[in-house]
Formats: C-alpha cells, structure tokens, sequence
C-alpha cells in the first residue's frame, strides 16, 4: 500500500476570489460543495500551484491575484509529505511582474519550483479535459507530458530547451546565409533533446500499458490502448544514439524546407497521443461523450496508481465535477477506487448529495463566496 501524502492545512492570500482563507484539514478526502462561482474550483487550483506548472487551468500568473488587489497572491500549505512533513509557501507576492512564482520550503528559498516533486505529486481531471479526445494534438502531447512529468522532473527543463532551441533554429533559417556552424550547433541540441522527450514518454505509455494490461476490467471505466504517432514512426525500436543520427539528419536535409514554413515540421512538438477503446476497439474520439468521459477518468485513475507504485506515495488527486457526469453506481465505484489508491482527493459538486456514497471517508465543505465552513448543506 503506497504511503499517504495529505494536506493538513492550507491558506490563501488574496487568491482569486480568497482574501485571506485559513483551512484546517484533516488526511481523509476533502469534498467541496457550493453554488456556481463560490470558489471550489479556485480552492482546487490552489493545491495545484503545490506542482511546478501553471495549475490546472494553466493560467497566467497575473490572472490569479484576486482583482483589486495590488501585490501578488500567496499559498502557504502545511503537508504529510513525501519526505515528512513540509510547509510549503508559493506564490507570486513579492515578484516582480511576469517572473515566475517562487517557492519556499520550510521557511528557506527554493531553487527551483521542480523541488516540489520531493514532497507530494498533485494531478487532477477538470471539466476543460472533457475535450481532451476530440480537441488539438496539442492538448494530448500537454496531457501526456504532465504524465511524464509526474515521475520524470527532468522532462519539463527537456522540453523547455527544446522549444528554445527550435525558436532560435527558426529564426536563423529566416535569416539569410545563416551560419551552418551554428545551425548545426542547434540540431545537434534538438537531437539530444527532442530524441529524450520522446523516449521518455514512450517508456511512460510502456508503465502505463502494462499497468492498465494488470487491472481488473469491471467495465466501470474502460481501459484505454495508448500509442504515440507522428515522429519517428516506427523507428523506436532502435538505440537512442542511432535515433538522435537519424532526427539529426532529417533536420539538416529539412532546413530549406522549415525556412519556407517558418517552422521546424519534424519533432517531438509534433508527435500525437493516439488513444482507443480498448473493449470496443474503436478510437476514443469515436466514442460516446459518457464513454469518453469513463476513459479519461480511467486513464487518470491508472496514472495516478502507476505514480503510487512507481514513488511509494500517493498522489494528491483533484477532481473537478467528477460526480455530476455519473451515475450512482459509477460514482460509487470511482469514491472505491480513488480510496483504494491510498491518497487524499480532492472533489467538488453543486450537489453534496452525490457524495454520500462517501461516508466517514471524506470531511464535508461548504464553499460560499471565496469563503469555506465545515460541513455541508445539510448538514447536521
Ligand atoms: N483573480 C480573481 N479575483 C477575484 N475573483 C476571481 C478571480 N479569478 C476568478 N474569480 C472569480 O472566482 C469565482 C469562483 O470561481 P470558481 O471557478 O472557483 O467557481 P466554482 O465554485 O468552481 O463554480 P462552478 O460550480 O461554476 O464551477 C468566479 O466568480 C470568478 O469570477
């Protein structure tokens, strides 16, 4: 059984609709009801910010601040964490505009925010995923790197050196007489980089697989088939040196023609997450909205007990309006198995009722106008 990291208190400072919240929590699952607008979701993206990243609405930090408010906002969290307990200060109060967030760790500067993934692993499904089948590659590749990242700190430095690289590529082949030295510098640096991002995300679809190959079927949520399409095709089963030759070599034969796209056409930025229905044999985006919405939370659920294997410690879960979407028994279902995953999850809903099937193993509160008391509706 994975330990568990939980949440025991957490506190917000002029964080979106929060002016000041000060919460006391204890380690079992915390569930969030309230009206439309009252701040559950706000509350969510708050543990979130306990991952590098941007949360889960991927916001811009100046969005975040609680309008009106001049300074930056700040989230303080106390938590059993995976190396003990830590208390955690993030935040952008203080910053100067358009740095990133900064990161205490109790009480002493951090260097880099990735230090979090010493502590606890935060994922989470919200309602914007509901697109994730139909909507761009783009969100899939985003998807599956969180994946990736939840386990491998490094693949975010990877992919951002990688993006660097690829602007300053495509600049230079705009540029006329652009010095081949330097070019070759920078596809040499697009190689390495682009030939890792890709190998790490094939061994996460590896885990993933053989993880969803071992679970019980019960038909709750059915498994997902999950491949990588569109760099590389076919060539995986060769050595990385050999695979970093090849990528290097299609780059140097493609200049000419990325210079008159403006863009570089080949690479891990272009690759695809190709996801079907395992039981039906049919691709994703091909399915039902509710079948499509079993497999996401499927696919987060297996996530999510392949990072307690892998780390020994349970993630932090978040799920934005999982309950509405289902019905009584598959809710029942999914309070049983993100139980069973040994974690602290975080719910939200209209409607505490849906959560009954709960029980004891979740605190019950109310969120009402950037504002949290125990208990919900009802209650008592
Ligand atoms: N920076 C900000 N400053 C002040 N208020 C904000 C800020 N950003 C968002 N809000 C407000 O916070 C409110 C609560 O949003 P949130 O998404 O948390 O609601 P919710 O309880 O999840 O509602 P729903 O059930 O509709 O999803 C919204 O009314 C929104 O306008």
């Amino acid at each position: 059984m994975p330990q568990k990291v939980s949440l025991s208190r957490l506190k917000l400072g002029d964080f979106r609709n929060y002016a000041a919240l000060s919460l006391d929590l204890d380690a079992r699952h915390v569930v969030l009801t309230g009206e439309n607008g009252a701040g559950k979701t706000n509350l969510m993206e708050a543990v979130s910010f306990l991952s590098p990243g941007r949360g889960l609405r991927r916001a811009a930090y100046a969005d975040v601040p609680r309008v009106g408010t001049a300074a930056g906002f700040s989230i303080f969290a106390a938590i059993e964490g995976m190396q003990g307990d830590v208390e955690i200060g993030t935040g952008t109060f203080g910053t100067e505009e358009g740095q990133a967030r900064r990161l205490r760790l109790n009480g002493t500067n951090a260097k880099a925010i990735d230090e979090l993934l010493d502590h606890l692993r935060v994922l989470w499904l919200t309602p914007a995923m509901d697109g994730l089948f139909t909507g761009a590659s783009g969100d899939r590749r985003r998807f599956l790197d969180r994946l990736v990242l939840s386990l491998d700190p490094d693949h975010g430095r990877r992919a951002t050196d990688f993006e660097r690289a690829m602007r300053s590529r495509n600049k230079l082949l705009s540029e006329p007489g652009a010095d081949p030295v330097w070019l070759t510098g920078l596809e040499r640096q697009l190689a390495e980089l682009g030939i890792a991002m890709a190998l790490a995300r094939n061994e996460m679809l590896g885990l993933l697989a053989a993880l969803i190959d071992r679970s019980p079927d019960d038909g709750t949520f059915p498994k997902a088939d999950l491949a990588l399409s569109g760099f590389l095709d076919g060539e995986w089963h060769r050595p990385a040196f050999d695979l970093e030759e090849e990528y290097l070599e299609r780059l140097r034969t493609g200049r000419w023609r990325d210079g008159a796209a403006g863009r570089t056409l080949e690479g891990p930025h272009r690759s695809d997450l190709l996801i079907r229905h395992r039981a039906k044999d049919i691709e994703a985006e091909r399915c039902s909205t509710g079948e499509q919405k079993a497999l996401l939370v499927g696919l987060v659920l297996a996530h999510a007990r392949l990072v307690a294997d892998l780390t020994g410690h349970a993630p932090v879960l978040l799920l934005d309006e999982i309950a509405a979407h289902l019905d009584a028994g598959r809710r029942a279902a999914l309070f049983d198995i993100v139980d069973d995953l040994g974690g602290q999850a975080f719910m939200t809903g209209t409607d505490r009722a849906m959560f009954s099937a709960l029980g004891d193993r979740a605190q019950f509160l109310t969120v009402a106008d950037g504002q949290v008391f125990e208990g919900g509706p009802g209650h008592g």
